[in-house]
């Protein structure tokens, strides 16, 4: 059976490295990048901003498209700076995340993450979401992705820039992700299989 390409729309190339690392050599689909740097959309609710995201990716690629967008959610914040993580990242960095936390004893914290698949314009956004709690700690390890050396996931003492990076995906927010999304597919090829009829 022929695979047909999925075109994962994103600007960031290390969210790229752990989207090929976890599919692996996958036989449900392949995912090839297409780098544009999509809006930032806002608002509270992390579906509505990945479903924008995809159907703006999809107005540009016209075919198969999946996108992905990453919240870290302080719970003493109440959820923030969520959907915002990146300006403030890119404004104070992973030290000053941990430091936003300094006035609260709750240091607990989780990173959700939302991909949308979509078919093609007019067809469904299928939303596959995975979710890892953790902790916000003074960045340890290197800090050449995102917010990775100030979380803590719970039940380790690494935080994810510290751990080897097949143990980040095992348990990260984008590995449960995607492993949902693996089975929405193994699910479909499932039913092909059945009526004998290929993709
Ligand atoms: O596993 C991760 N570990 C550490 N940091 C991470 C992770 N995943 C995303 N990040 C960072 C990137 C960006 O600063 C923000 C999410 O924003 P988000 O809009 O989803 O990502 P982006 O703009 O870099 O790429 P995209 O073109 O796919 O939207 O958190
Ligand atoms: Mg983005």
């Amino acid at each position: 059976m022929s695979l047909r390409p999925i075109t994962f729309v994103t600007g960031n190339v290390k969210k790229l490295e752990e989207v090929t690392a976890i599919l692996g050599s996958n036989t449900l689909f392949k995912v090839v990048r297409q780098d544009l740097d999509l809006p930032e959309y806002q608002g509270a609710d992390p579906d509505y901003i990945v479903r924008e995201k995809c159907l703006s990716a999809i107005r540009i690629t016209n075919g198969p498209t999946l996108v992905e967008d990453t919240c870290l959610c302080f719970n003493a914040l109440k959820g923030l700076p969520g959907p915002y993580v990146k300006w403030f990242l890119a404004k104070i960095g992973p030290s000053g995340l941990a430091n936003l936390l300094s006035g609260w004893e709750d240091k607990s914290a989780y990173a959700l993450c939302l991909f949308a698949y979509s078919e093609g314009i007019d067809e469904t956004i299928h939303i596959f979401r995975g979710k890892t709690e953790g902790i916000i700690v003074n960045p340890r390890g290197p800090q050449d992705f995102g917010w990775d050396a100030c979380f803590q996931p719970n039940g380790f003492t690494l935080t994810y820039a510290e751990m080897e990076k097949d143990m980040k995906n095992s348990i990260s927010h984008r590995g449960k992700a995607l492993n949902a999304m693996k089975n929405y597919f193994s699910d479909i090829h499932m039913k092909l299989d059945k009526k004998d009829i290929s993709l």
